[in-house]
């Protein structure tokens, strides 16, 4: 793949490749790589070039020709969010590899690392991750993680287990597509739902045939990374409906699930104390940062207060979430890998242990501000 000078991949081939074709266009400013140029620790995405012109509010960013998507083809419909056509036919060029039509956007996806996303963690991991989560008690739930790729893939696509290419394809759109279409370019940004750093919107095309547009919502300065919202217009977006054209309910844990990261604030959590589908049970509740106290701030989703019955369970998990994290330095003794190749049914990987406690300190401090806020409100009707 075409480098930078620090060796970083810079997607020249897949801007050249873009804007060769009639309706492909890519800013003159954007830059493909890493968020700290020659850091191997830092984040691959999009930016705007520090020595570039700003990127103004209404400008195209990237214009994606229907013919440089690997789409459902003419099955596609704008309003449909899952297709096993879409990931058979993802499958299909990355085994073309060099010879697909789509070679420069599939020789970067084929450098992907796989591994990343709960669903994917070997046996010890999803067995450690649903330890801490207490069984099926909190989000993200089992039945929305742990044989995902099983009940999507093998059963309702009917897919085959002994594929890996398949199996690659399947992750792959979980944490790249767009409702069914892997759009390359697009797929580079990263994910923001802070209104001081999200400054895109996105536009599917209507029907096959038609292009994908990514377009500044605001000014982006030189050197700024280029986001996109994951969960766009979620319960905790406080957004105008027109800039909904893509949009997703996904909270907090679902992008856990689906992209295998921990979002920043603002964070979405919705918690259900019990299975019972027939008792409305759930607390749900938007966590941003303050930013000039850089205090936590809860807000309630209307009629979603918990009782003292959630606050108890609150508590209970705070105390066994804290229990666990003081077995930490043993726990890793026993369950971690020496190499990636030791992971299995008794050892996760290193990526799928450091994920978990990542997503513990997600939980805890969502629970804690969970409970000092319901207590503030609390004294406050005394
Ligand atoms: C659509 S891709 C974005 C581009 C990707 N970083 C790349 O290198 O090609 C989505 C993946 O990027 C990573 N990602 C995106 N936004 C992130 C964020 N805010 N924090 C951490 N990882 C993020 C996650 O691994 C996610 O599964």
């Amino acid at each position: 793949l075409p480098t930078d000078e620090h060796g970083d991949y810079n997607g020249i081939d897949l801007i050249e490749w873009i804007t060769s074709h009639p309706d492909g266009m890519i800013h003159e400013s954007i830059r493909i790589g890493r968020e700290r140029p020659g850091d191997p620790t830092s984040i691959n995405g999009l930016f705007v070039k520090a020595d570039g012109k700003p990127i103004e509010k209404g400008e195209t960013i990237a214009q994606i020709p229907w013919d440089h998507i690997i789409s459902p083809g003419n099955a596609y419909r704008n309003y449909k969010f899952t297709s096993c056509k879409a990931i058979y036919n993802l499958a299909k060029e990355l085994r073309r590899g060099e010879t697909s039509s789509k070679a420069p956007y599939v020789k970067y996806l084929l450098t992907q690392s796989s591994g990343t996303m709960p669903g994917e963690f070997s046996k010890a991991g999803k067995k450690f991750l649903t330890k801490m989560l207490g069984g099926d008690d909190l989000p993200p739930y089992e039945e929305t993680w742990k044989d995902d790729y099983e009940r999507m893939w093998l059963d309702q696509c009917a897919g085959d287990e002994s594929d890996e290419v398949e199996r690659f394809a399947y992750w792959l759109t979980s944490s790249r597509d767009e409702d069914t279409l892997m759009v390359p370019i697009y797929d580079m940004a990263n994910h923001s739902n802070d209104s001081t750093k999200l400054n895109t919107l996105s536009y599917k095309p209507r029907e096959a045939g038609d292009v994908f547009r990514f377009v500044a919502s605001m000014r982006i300065e030189p050197g700024a990374q280029v986001y996109n919202s994951y969960n766009r217009c979620g319960s905790c977006a406080d957004v105008d409906h027109d800039e909904c054209e893509t949009f997703s309910f996904y909270k907090t844990p679902d992008l856990f699930v689906h992209f295998g990261f921990v979002e920043d604030y603002p964070q979405s959590w919705e918690f259900d104390r019990t299975d019972d589908q027939t008792v409305d049970e759930e607390f749900e509740f938007c966590l941003e940062k303050d930013d000039k106290t850089g205090e936590l701030v809860v807000t309630w989703e209307e009629d979603a207060m918990p009782d003292d019955e959630d606050i108890a369970w609150v508590k209970e998990h705070i105390n066994r979430l804290g229990v666990l994290e003081k077995d930490k330095e043993r726990l890793e003794e026993n369950l971690v890998a020496k190499s990636n190749d030791d992971a299995g049914a008794k050892l996760m990987t290193r990526a799928e242990w450091d994920s978990i406690w990542t997503y513990h300190r997600a939980l805890t401090t969502a629970l804690n501000a969970a409970l000092q806020s319901s207590d503030a409100s609390r004294s406050d009707e005394l």
